[in-house]
């Protein structure tokens, strides 16, 4: 089967004042329609960027150079012009973010955002039509009592509510793509726990692919079918997720999942040492595109 994403040899840098900064060496990385993959690695690794990039965002940052092929059902969002890639995101590709108070706006209702979001495929969606499928949408991440959570701002509804809000916007416009960076992150640990689930069942109801991405291998255990381990810019090994826990092969991966009993809500307190193990070759698991 075609991958509706396929990421080949993806390159990044920034020029910066004290000279040009490689943060991309190369990625590789593909996505089959309906499939659930993480992208796992400690920050700075390149996680961030690597999303920003298929979003079409930093290809317009005039300090970045970005190189490679990023295959999107079919078109190459490399060679889209910045009009092109706008009509892309919130539609066909959409993102999820670990902090929904930093990316819901402050000053509107959850029905607005609902709006701005469900309009931009199709202008014409009368208020009515929005405010049926917002709620039946919020319906969906099992929020009770729809029409009151329409018409709240965001800064009336708890942080896990927010959270959910934010999941079903951005599969409001039912898009083939979502990008989740570690949603739930900035929540405690058990409300997290309740919204990965909710993300993952509406997700496979729905057959949308998702790139997640985490610091966390406990956390993507629960979550994809497959896993791309990201070090300093390069994927050091792949494969399914059962494959990759039963029999890591890189010795970062190693160090990753060592990090995990320890690992309290947020951040990763224990960032494996960096190690001249960690040059190892790349590692590939069967079964995989
Ligand atoms: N605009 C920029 N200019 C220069 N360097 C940048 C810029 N944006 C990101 N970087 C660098 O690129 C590298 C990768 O950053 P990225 O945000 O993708 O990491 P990450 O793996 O997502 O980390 P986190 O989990 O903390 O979000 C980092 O070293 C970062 O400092």
């Amino acid at each position: 089967m075609t991958a509706l994403l396929d990421i080949r040899d993806l390159r990044l840098g920034f020029r910066t004042l004290a000279g040009q900064i490689d943060v991309l060496h190369g990625i590789d990385l593909a996505i089959r329609a309906g499939e659930q993959v993480a992208l796992v690695g400690e920050s700075g690794s390149g996680k961030s960027v690597t999303a920003r990039i298929i979003l079409g965002l930093l290809q317009e940052t005039r300090s970045a150079r970005v190189s490679g092929r990023v295959g999107f059902d079919g078109r190459d969002v490399m060679m889209m012009s910045p009009k092109e890639r706008a009509a892309l995101r919130g539609i066909e590709m959409s993102m999820i973010f670990q902090d929904p108070t930093s990316s819901l706006n402050p000053t509107f209702t959850i029905e607005r955002q609902f709006a701005e979001v469900m309009r931009r495929p199709d202008r014409k969606l009368t208020r009515a039509a929005c405010r049926e499928r917002a709620a039946r949408m919020l319906d969906e991440v099992s929020i009770p009592d729809t029409g009151r959570v329409l018409d709240a701002y965001p800064f009336q509804l708890s942080g896990g509510m927010n959270q959910r809000v934010m999941i079903a916007m951005a599969l409001a416009n039912n898009p083939k793509l979502l990008l989740a960076d570690e949603p739930g992150t900035a929540l405690d640990v058990s409300v997290q726990a309740q919204t990965l689930d909710l993300m993952r069942d509406l997700v496979t109801r729905h057959g949308t692919s998702v790139l997640f991405i985490s610091h966390n291998m406990g956390v993507v255990r629960e979550f994809a079918d497959r896993i791309y381990v990201i070090y300093r810019g390069r994927i050091v090994e792949e494969g399914p997720t059962p494959a990759v826990f039963a029999d890591p092969g890189h010795a970062y991966t190693r160090a990753l999942l060592k990090a995990v009993p320890r690992i309290t809500g947020r951040g990763l307190p224990d960032v494996p040492e960096v190690s001249d193990d960690f040059f190892d070759p790349m590692v590939r698991h069967g079964g995989t595109s």
